[in-house]
This record gives C-alpha cells, structure tokens and sequence, in this order.
C-alpha cells in the first residue's frame, strides 16, 4: 500500500479540532498502519490523523535515532486515541522541532519537561504515563494537531 498524502500548513483539515474515536474497529486499526508507513516514508518520528486528511483523535509517536533527529532516542511505535494531559511541569525546555505538515523548516519550539498523559490503544484500552524530554515533546506536538495548532503558532 502506498503512503498517504500529506497535508500541508494552510490546508483547513489542519485548523480543525480533532473528532473523538468511539469505533475501534479494524478501519481504525488499517488507518493506524498507513499514517506509520507515511510517516516512515517521511523520516517522521510521529504523525496525527489530521495530516493524512483524517479528523479523527489519533496520533502515533515513534521516536528513533534517524538522519533528521540523530539524538532522538529509540522507542516502541505508540498509537494514541483519544489523548489527554493530567498534567504538565511548569518547567519548559526549549528544543527543535519539524514538521512533516512544513516540510524543510526546523523551529525552536518551548515545551513542557514532563507531562502525565492518559490515552487509549487501538484495543479502547485506557493507558496512563508520565513522558519526559523528546518524547514528551513528540506527544505535545501531535496533541497540538489534534486541537487544530502547529508548531507555526507556537514557534519564539
Ligand atoms: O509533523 C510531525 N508530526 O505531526 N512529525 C514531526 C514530529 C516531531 C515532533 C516533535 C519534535 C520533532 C519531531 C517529525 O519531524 O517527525
Ligand atoms: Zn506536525
């Protein structure tokens, strides 16, 4: 299967707000694999729903050391569904960010050190953990996508 168009910054699809997964069939699982091929196809250590045309509250984290992120470290390839942040640290770090939606362009973005996050798998399970560093920037990233917000509005 080839991978999915992506959406471009100023393309609507990219303002919305996210719509709430309440069908955890297998359309969401086999929607779940084309957004990991095309962010792979990209170079992408994560990709939300919104970027390949989809409105739906999910998004997939997948960090690994890589020509356009060297020092990112390796994690297991995450699907999150319905995410949330409990909490975030009042103390931020600022870091350099990409996005697959502004192709090229690198921003230096402040985010929070440490969040808690609760979300479901693609089984409708609910996970809860904390995230710190590259990955808890990956996570507020996409949860930015899911609420209509890039990185552009955020960049210092
Ligand atoms: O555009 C996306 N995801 O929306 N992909 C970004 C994700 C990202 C997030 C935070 C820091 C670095 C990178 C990418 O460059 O792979
Ligand atoms: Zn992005």
């Amino acid at each position: 299967s080839q991978p999915l168009p992506i959406a471009l910054v100023g393309e609507a699809i990219l303002k919305e707000h996210a719509i709430e997964v309440r069908d955890f069939d297998t359309a969401l699982s086999q929607l779940a694999e084309q957004m990991a091929l095309s962010m792979v196809a990209a170079n992408g250590v994560g990709i939300a729903a919104p970027q390949v045309h989809s409105p739906l509250a999910l998004f997939i984290m997948a960090s690994r050391p890589n020509e356009r992120y060297p020092d990112a470290p390796l994690m297991d390839p995450v699907v999150v569904v319905n995410p949330q942040i409990l909490s975030a640290s009042a103390e931020l770090v600022s870091g350099e960010e990409g996005c697959l939606s502004v192709p090229g362009q690198r921003f230096s973005i402040w985010r929070h050190q440490t969040i808690v996050v609760r979300y479901q798998d693609l089984a409708g399970h609910w996970q809860q953990t904390e995230l710190t560093g590259f990955i808890a920037r990956i996570f507020q990233h996409e949860f930015d996508h899911l609420q209509g917000i890039t990185l552009l509005e955020r960049s210092q």
